[in-house]
């Protein structure tokens, strides 16, 4: 159960490169992290994986399934999203929308008249339970919540259906320091009961060093590293994000000079 990227390329309709060429595995269980400066690239490869864009050339291979048209309908259930700005329906209830997550295994006309199974309340309930919410919160509307009380209700719902994998893009991006280890640590608590691989991006690096696997860092659309937070700390964050760097400074790092 692992995510592969095969050459992805993402070239937008207006010429834009959101991806050039980008290869990499994320393996079963994997908290991987997505580091890169601003526009290189990172939603555009979330968003790769779930349909949301599509790629211009390459594959985005989920558990040996290449994602396409045709095949989304079948890796959707098996894929939590996790939101910058939570994407929850605010004047909703928070059990309301935790087993929203469940919306992709429920008829429509079920899931119009909130006809869900017993099953899947029970699921609810002892997710928001899990994710700290207390049961009087169950009924609370979204809107009334801290942004850190509507992320627990947004990891929730992602986990509503026993994910394989979970894509976070910026998920503590509006929170303080101390709610974003929080939120962090409960996503990595999460994927890692389920045995579930994790891409998060993020811009905090002192985050990403601390919950991370695994890290691949973009530039310009193409992966400038990808390994552990170890290595990355060896190595240097300058050609992640210094405007000026350029190859000779990484080819003397690749003879170790
Ligand atoms: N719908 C779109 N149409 C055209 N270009 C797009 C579109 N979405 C993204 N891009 C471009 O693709 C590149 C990568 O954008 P992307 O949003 O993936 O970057 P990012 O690393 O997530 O940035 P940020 O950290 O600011 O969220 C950027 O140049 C961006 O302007």
């Amino acid at each position: 159960m692992s995510l592969l990227f095969e050459h992805v390329g993402k070239r937008y309709q207006d010429g834009t490169v959101g991806l050039a060429d980008v290869s990499f595995e994320v393996p079963a269980g994997h908290f991987c992290v997505i580091l890169g400066r601003s526009g290189a690239g990172k939603s555009t490869l979330l968003r790769c994986v779930n349909g949301l864009a599509s790629p211009s050339s390459g594959r985005v291979v989920v558990d040996g399934v290449a994602v396409t048209a045709a095949t989304l309908r079948q890796l959707r259930p098996r894929i939590g999203m996790i939101h910058q700005s939570f994407n929850l329906a605010p004047r909703a209830s928070v059990a309301t929308n935790v087993i929203a997550g469940a919306l992709p295994a429920v008829s429509t006309g079920r899931a119009l008249l909130g006809l869900f199974p017993k099953a899947l309340r029970e699921t609810a309930c002892a997710l928001i339970a899990d994710v700290g919410l207390g049961e009087e919160h169950l009924q609370r509307r979204v809107a009334s919540l801290s942004g850190g009380q509507q992320q627990r209700v947004g990891i929730a719902r992602a986990f509503m259906l026993d994910p394989d994998h979970v894509l976070a893009d910026e998920p503590v991006a509006s929170l303080d320091p101390q709610t974003s280890i929080d939120i962090l640590a409960l996503i990595r608590r999460k994927a890692k009961q389920r045995g579930a691989a994790v891409l998060c991006s993020l811009h905090q690096i002192d985050l990403a060093m601390r919950f991370a696997d695994q890290i691949v860092a973009l530039r310009d659309g193409q992966v400038v590293f990808n390994g552990t937070p170890k290595a990355l700390a060896r190595q240097g964050l300058a050609h992640i994000y210094d405007p000026g760097w350029s190859e000779p400074c990484s080819l003397r790092e690749a003879v170790g000079a």
